[in-house]
């Protein structure tokens, strides 16, 4: 039997960048063995046209059968003022596959030094453990009217400890040290968070735990971002550092995330969203999908063989300077795609 990928193409620059993956992903499999099947499913912004509804049942559906789900970006100003809105089909997803951890990795390769922004970019080697199934994304009671608005942020106990466990799991398997970033001197849920994170802690003698406000980890980033190895966070914190780390590598647009549960299909995506100042341009850069693409085959499939050999023609192009404009080249998605396809 193929392995079964459902794909979700995205809006506005989604489209352009799953195309460089899944070209990637072809050229790949048909060079070096690769048996697959691509099952394609409607998501976001363009679900939202055809039936109303950003995750529609059989989308799910499809997911859930698969062994991978790989994503682009949704959203934008089409549906800004819609009744419903593709990033309701997004958290809806990542609930309904129970994706509570979603992995965000910020390296800087030595070919990639030159477009990094910060000095010292070559000890950059972190990532970021997101908890993305709570938080106040998720909690309630919300409300807004003309006078007020509230949104509630709430995390249970076991919705911690699980992700806890992945972030130490990953120290394990690297620099064996996990930094806590949290509010917890002002958020009762941030002091919760210490509580139960620091409970999770000793049954890992040998990782390090150590806590980081948010505005200071947000300073941190930039001024010396070689100092963290597996930053734990919750939902809202992660998204936002994540953009943040990200840009230290030189642009938005080169990040892949995967998003785990307690087991079934891995979902893979770029962490930006659907860039539609630049979409159909043909400028989007496609590394943040082909980079997803090479972590799905090397987390779902077990082809880490394969994985090398995306990470090492996407080097070999950055080293040759064929990169898009958000890192100041002159090339498009589809020169910069057929470059690393020629590298692979
Ligand atoms: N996972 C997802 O699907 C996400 C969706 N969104 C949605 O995307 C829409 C746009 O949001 P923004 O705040 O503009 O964030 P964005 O991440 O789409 O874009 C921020 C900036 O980064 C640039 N950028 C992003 N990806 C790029 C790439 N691959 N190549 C070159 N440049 C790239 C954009 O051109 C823009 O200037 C909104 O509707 C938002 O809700 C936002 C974040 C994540
Ligand atoms: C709808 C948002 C929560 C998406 C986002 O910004 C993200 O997951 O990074
Ligand atoms: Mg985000």
């Amino acid at each position: 039997m193929p392995n079964q990928i459902a794909v979700l193409k995205g809006d506005y620059i989604g489209p352009e960048i799953m195309n460089a993956g899944l070209k990637v992903l072809e050229a790949i499999a048909n060079k070096y063995g690769f048996d697959y099947q691509i099952v394609e499913a409607p998501f976001g912004g363009e679900a939202i046209d055809e039936c109303g509804d950003p995750l529609p049942p059989k989308t799910i559906e499809k997911c859930q059968s698969s062994d991978a789900v790989l994503l682009s970006a949704i959203g934008g100003p089409k549906w800004d003022h819609a009744e419903k809105r593709p990033e309701q089909g997004l958290l809806q997803i990542r609930s309904k596959l129970n994706l509570y951890s979603n992995i965000r990795p910020t390296n800087i390769s030595e070919a990639m030094t030159q477009y990094s922004p910060i000095k010292n970019a070559n000890d950059v080697d972190f990532v970021i453990v997101r908890e993305l199934t709570s938080g106040i994304y998720f909690g309630t009671p919300r409300h807004k009217d003309d006078f007020q608005a509230l949104d509630t942020m709430y995390y249970t106990r076991e919705e911690i400890k699980r992700v806890a466990k992945i972030a130490f799991d990953m120290a394990e398997r690297r620099r064996h040290h996990v930094t806590l970033v949290d509010k917890s001197n002002v958020l009762d849920t941030s002091k919760f968070w210490r509580e139960v994170v620091a409970e999770v802690a000793k049954d890992y003698p040998d990782v390090t735990l150590d806590y980081c406000y948010v505005d200071a980890a947000s300073m941190k980033i930039i001024s010396n971002p070689g100092q963290f190895d597996v930053i734990l966070t919750e939902n809202l914190f992660g998204d936002i550092l994540s953009d943040e780390a990200a840009q230290i590598t030189g642009s938005l647009g080169t990040i892949p995330s995967m998003s785990i549960g307690d087991g079934g299909p891995v979902l893979y995506e770029p962490i930006h969203g659907s860039a539609p100042d630049i979409a159909g341009l043909g400028v989007a850069n496609p590394f943040s999908m082909i980079n997803s693409v090479a972590m799905m085959l090397a987390n779902s499939f077990n082809r880490s063989d394969l994985a090398q050999k995306i990470y090492q023609a996407i080097n070999q192009v950055i080293t040759d300077g064929a990169v898009t404009p958000d890192l100041g080249g002159h090339y498009k998605t589809e020169q910069v795609t057929d470059a690393v396809i020629d590298n692979i």
